[in-house]
C-alpha cells in the first residue's frame, strides 16, 4: 500500500511537470542569474544566545487538514521576524499543505532574514526554482530521496549559494544526512509515512547529530515545554508551524518559545 509520503510525492511530481512545461529550466536559470545572492542561513542559525526559531507559514497539513487561512503570508512572516525568528519556513506544496511559490515570493519580499523553501524536493528543477523565488535554505528529506540524489541535490543547493536543511526521522536517515555532509540537520518528530508525531524521536536522534552541525528539532512543538525538552536533547533550533499559525498572536508566541529556549528577544512595540 502506498504511504502518505508516496501519495504526496506523486502529486508533487505531477505539479512539477506542469510548471516545467510552463517555464523550462533554461529560462529559470536566467532568472537565478539575475537574482540577488542568498542570505546565509547557516550563519543565522549559528549565532549564539539560545535556541533559534524557524517559524513556518503553514495553512494545512495532511494529518489535520486546514489549520489557518493566512490571507497575508507576508504579514505573518513579518510578525514572526519581529518575534525573533531567525528563519521563516514557507511550505510551497500545494495539494496537501495549501502552499505555493507565490507565498514564498510574498514572504521573501517582506523580511530580511533567511527563508526556507519547505517542499518535497526530488528534482534539481525545484532547487533552481527555490533560488529563483528568493529561498536561502532548502529542505531535503532523506525519506524522499535515495543517497545519490540527496548528495547531488545538496551539491546543487550549495552551488547556488544556499544551504540545505537535511531531514531525518530515524537512525538510518540520520546517518545518511551526516554522510551526505549536512551542516544543518533536522530531526522530524512526524513520520511522514504514517503521519504520527512522536517527540521521543527528536530526543532520541538529536544527540546523534555531530557537534559541527546545527541540530534542528522539527514538529510537535505545542508550547514552551516542548522547546525546553528539545533544547535539553541538544536542539540548536526548533521548527514550528501549527502552534504558531493556530494562535492569535504569532509575535508573542514566537517570543515565548524563544524565551523557553534561553533566547531573549527585544520587545518592539506593536503599531
Ligand atoms: O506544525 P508543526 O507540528 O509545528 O511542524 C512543523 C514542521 O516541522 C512540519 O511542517 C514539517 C517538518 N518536515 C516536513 C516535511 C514536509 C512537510 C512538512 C514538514
Amino acid at each position: 500500500m502506498p504511504t502518505v509520503l508516496d501519495q504526496i510525492l506523486h502529486g508533487v511530481r505531477e505539479d512539477l511537470s506542469t510548471r516545467r512545461a510552463d517555464l523550462p529550466l533554461e529560462r529559470l536559470r536566467e532568472v537565478v542569474e539575475t537574482a540577488p545572492p542568498a542570505r546565509d542561513a547557516l550563519a543565522a542559525l549559528s549565532a549564539p544566545g539560545g535556541v533559534h526559531l524557524i517559524a513556518e507559514v503553514k495553512r494545512a497539513s495532511p494529518s489535520k487538514g486546514a489549520l489557518a487561512d493566512i490571507p497575508d503570508p507576508a504579514e505573518l512572516a513579518a510578525e514572526y521576524a519581529a518575534g525573533g525568528a531567525s528563519v521563516i519556513s514557507v511550505l510551497t506544496e500545494q495539494r496537501r499543505f495549501g502552499g505555493s511559490l507565490a507565498d514564498l515570493d510574498a514572504v521573501r519580499a517582506a523580511v530580511d532574514i533567511p527563508v526556507l523553501r519547505k517542499d518535497f524536493v526530488v528534482d534539481p528543477y525545484q532547487v533552481w526554482e527555490a533560488r529563483a523565488h528568493g529561498a536561502d535554505l532548502v529542505l531535503l528529506m532523506a525519506s524522499a530521496l535515495d543517497q545519490e540524489d540527496l548528495v547531488e541535490l545538496l551539491a546543487l543547493v550549495e552551488e547556488l549559494g544556499m544551504h540545505g536543511l537535511l531531514e531525518a526521522h530515524d537512525e538510518e536517515e540520520l546517518a545518511r544526512c551526516v554522510q551526505a555532509g549536512g551542516r544543518i540537520i533536522g530531526v522530524n518528530a512526524r513520520n511522514l509515512k504514517t503521519l504520527e508525531v512522536d517527540p521521543a524521536t527528536v530526543t532520541r536522534l538529536l544527540p546523534l547529530v555531530p557537534q559541527g552541525a546545527i541540530g534542528v528539532a522539527e514538529s510537535g512543538v505545542t508550547g514552551p515545554a516542548s522547546v525546553r525538552d528539545y533544547v535539553a536533547a541538544g536542539a540548536r533550533a526548533v521548527l514550528v508551524g501549527e502552534a504558531l499559525v493556530t494562535g492569535t498572536e504569532p509575535r508573542r508566541a514566537a517570543r515565548e518559545l524563544l524565551a523557553a529556549g534561553g533566547r531573549q528577544v527585544d520587545v518592539e512595540e506593536t503599531a
